[in-house]
């Protein structure tokens, strides 16, 4: 059975149960359950913090498994990244008061609060910035205003929680994060199965199926607009004058191209979801 680190809480928890979900998995039917068993599909669950997903499999003690990228760097884990996720996007910054620190190097020498010291520490010793790290467990924009640390390091998604307590972002990017899937860099029994059926998620999420019907002379400027994954499939119809043409095309895209296929003459434009693919 192949064995599968899950976040149990946090952000990332909902996302990637549901992921796993979709994938085909069942896993488990209580939030208090810490392990489950698919044995249909080959597989166990085992449901971790997030930041401890990265120790399990880098050791080796689990085969694969689902964390952030910020996570696993700060964890210092030989486990490696296989693939994004597309969920948990989040930057890594730092922050101070306002108009206190105008770059890097204006930290050197004071105390940055965070709960990532691994990722931070690496990231201000390749800077050759030194600094005073305050590890703390979570709520670290809070560390300047109560007298603990003169600047912060962590997560930002909308930036809210940095203005509500009166920081300002400041310096480089530490670090685009995303939620990613984690192996030990071991081959494992199962796990292209695993990587394949959440790639098949992605892109039954990010593309849609659309069918219309052409007149034949229109047919390779209507490829040209939506040219698909090889090439778009072209079926005769009664009226041989005309031809029914199906092709994957990016949802976002979706109205803009049903508007250009309309103008060039195509009519009957259906658009359907996908459920599940392997490309
Ligand atoms: N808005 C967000 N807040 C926190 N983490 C986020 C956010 N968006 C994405 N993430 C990502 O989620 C992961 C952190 O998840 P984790 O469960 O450890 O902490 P959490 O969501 O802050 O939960 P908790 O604070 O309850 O431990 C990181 O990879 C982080 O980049
Ligand atoms: O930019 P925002 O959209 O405001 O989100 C970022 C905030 O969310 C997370 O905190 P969380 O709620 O997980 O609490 P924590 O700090 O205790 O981890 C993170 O640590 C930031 O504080
Ligand atoms: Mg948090």
């Amino acid at each position: 059975m192949l064995r599968i680190a899950v976040p149990n809480k946090g952000s990332l928890s909902e996302s990637a149960i549901q992921m796993l979900s979709e994938a085909g998995y069942s896993g488990r039917r209580d939030t208090r359950e810490l392990h489950a068993a698919d044995p249909r599909n080959g597989v166990e669950f085992f449901y971790l913090r997030p930041r401890d997903i990265a120790t399990y499999v880098g050791s080796g003690a689990l085969d694969i498994g689902i964390t952030g990228r910020d996570l696993l760097l700060d964890s210092g884990s030989p486990a490696r990244e296989v693939a994004e996720l597309s969920f948990g996007d989040s930057t890594f910054r730092f922050a101070g008061a306002p108009g206190r620190f105008a770059q890097l190097s204006a930290l050197e020498g004071v105390r940055v609060a965070t709960s990532y010291p691994g990722l931070v520490g690496a990231f201000l010793a390749d800077q050759g910035v030194s600094v005073t790290l305050v590890p703390l467990d979570g709520a670290v924009e809070s560390a300047v205003r109560l007298g603990v640390a003169d600047a912060v390091a962590d997560v930002v998604s909308t930036g809210g929680t940095l203005r509500a307590a009166g920081l300002e972002i400041f310096g480089p990017v530490i670090l685009q994060s995303t939620a990613v899937l984690v192996d030990s860099g071991a081959p494992k029994p199962g796990a292209d199965t695993l990587l394949r059926r959440l790639q098949g998620v992605l892109v039954a999420r990010t593309y849609v199926m659309v069918d219309y019907d052409i007149r034949l002379e229109n047919i390779d400027e209507a490829c040209r607009i939506a040219p698909g994954m090889q090439s778009p499939t072209v079926s005769p119809l009664a009226d041989n004058e005309w031809a029914a043409v199906r092709v994957m095309i990016p949802r976002e895209e979706t109205n803009e191209v049903m508007d250009r296929l309309y103008e060039l003459g195509a009519r009957a434009i259906l658009v359907t979801t996908i459920h599940a693919a392997r490309l």
